[in-house]
């Protein structure tokens, strides 16, 4: 029977050590401020330079988090080479789609042996490459993690209570990283399986867009419970297909972050799901957005993948008809709900179970 590996957090560590965020949105900024107010120093990267004189000025990221201030010793930049070379450990919340190419411009930057954390839940489009299987490519010589987990940003700057799942295969990784970021607000479980966690942080985002989806078309507290439950058996039976740990997906990075963001509007992809299901173009509804949906891009390449490795995945199936292929939202939901093919058992117990 696998184990599920969610390790319990240690006590909070040492303050005042220097850890660099990339990326100057919602979650680097959430981040930045969980860490600030742990008592380190953060060198926080972003492009742009007025954003980071704002922040320098102000103490404010307007433009992602307008009502919150940001407390504590951080030093926004425009120098990624700066920010990594003042820093032990560097997070890195920067969208799929520019990862790699921001990670490989800044190579040279990395030093051998610094911790680097993926807060990205994406896929990058050639390759089904994970970030952190990116950051392996692009700089081997760091140790690698990912972070994931029921995570809402909006809510982490209020200090909301919260729970994630840090992992790494390096132990002492995962001790510096729990001890690094925990506090009284926001509590640091760990996990071996790096693949499992990265990955059902990517695949969930499909499923926030069809709760937000199902919720615009208002089908009722039961259609949620089945599609977060069937979502649950469709993400974890693809993901362990590709080596994930089936005990992931009943921890915080599988099932804890499906339940967020198919629950709650603060979830950008439940927000598009729920614009589409108001009739809204995808370019409109993303443009309205102005954050990224990581969700619209992971459904192409999942639905390429589960149909090239033979994994039935009728829900992503079925959203991929709707936002790529013009079809009418009522034509899928019925189809999926007549469908014949796996409906005669719900799953498939295990050899030892069934006997
Ligand atoms: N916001 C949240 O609640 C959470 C977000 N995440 C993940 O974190 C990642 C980042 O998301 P957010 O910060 O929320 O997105 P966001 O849309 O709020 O901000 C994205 C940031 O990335 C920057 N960016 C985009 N392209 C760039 C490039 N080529 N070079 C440098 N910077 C670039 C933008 O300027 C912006 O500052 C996503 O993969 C998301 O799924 C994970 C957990 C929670
Ligand atoms: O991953 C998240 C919460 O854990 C954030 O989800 P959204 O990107 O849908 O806002």
């Amino acid at each position: 029977m696998p184990q599920n590996n969610e390790a319990q957090p240690p006590a909070p560590g040492a303050s005042g050590q220097h850890v660099a965020v990339l990326g100057g949105g919602s979650f680097g900024t959430a981040m930045t401020k969980v860490l600030a107010e742990n008592g380190h120093t953060v060198h926080f990267w972003m492009r742009d330079e007025h954003q980071a004189d704002e922040i320098r000025q102000t103490g404010c990221n307007t433009r992602y988090m307008p009502d919150v201030k940001l407390n504590g010793d951080i030093r926004p930049t425009t120098k990624l080479e700066e920010a990594v070379a003042n820093a032990g450990t560097v997070l890195v919340a920067i969208p799929s789609k520019a990862f790699r190419a921001v990670i490989r411009e800044h190579s040279q930057a990395f030093r051998d042996g610094q911790i680097v954390v993926s807060l990205t839940k994406g896929i990058e489009e050639h390759g089904f490459k994970l970030m952190s299987e990116i950051l392996v490519e692009e700089i081997p010589r760091c140790r690698i993690g990912v972070l994931g987990g029921p995570n809402l940003a909006s809510e982490i700057v209020s200090r909301d209570l919260t729970a994630t799942t840090i992992a790494a295969k390096d132990p002492d990784v995962r001790r510096e990283l729990q001890e690094l970021l925990g506090c009284e607000y926001f509590r640091v479980y760990a996990n071996v399986d790096v693949y499992g966690v990265e990955l059902a942080g990517a695949l969930k985002n499909i499923y926030a867009i069809i709760a937000g989806l199902a919720s615009a078309r208002d089908l009722g507290e039961n259609a949620k419970a089945m599609l977060i439950t069937r979502g649950l058996a469709e993400m974890s039976r693809f993901a362990v297909s590709l080596g994930a740990n089936p005990m992931t997906f009943m921890g915080l990075a599988g099932v804890g972050d499906l339940i967020v963001t198919c629950t709650s509007s603060k979830s950008r992809n439940f927000r598009i799901g729920y614009a589409i299901g108001k009739g809204k173009e995808l370019d409109d509804a993303v443009a309205e957005l102005g954050q990224v949906a990581e969700g619209i891009y992971t459904l192409k390449l999942v639905k390429e993948k589960s149909e090239a490795i033979g994994i039935y995945m009728p829900l992503v199936r079925g959203l991929y008809e709707i936002m790529y292929e013009g079809a009418s939202i009522s034509a899928v939901i019925n189809s999926l709900m007549m469908s014949v093919q796996n409906s005669d058992v719900e799953f498939i117990l295990p050899r030892t179970i069934s006997q």
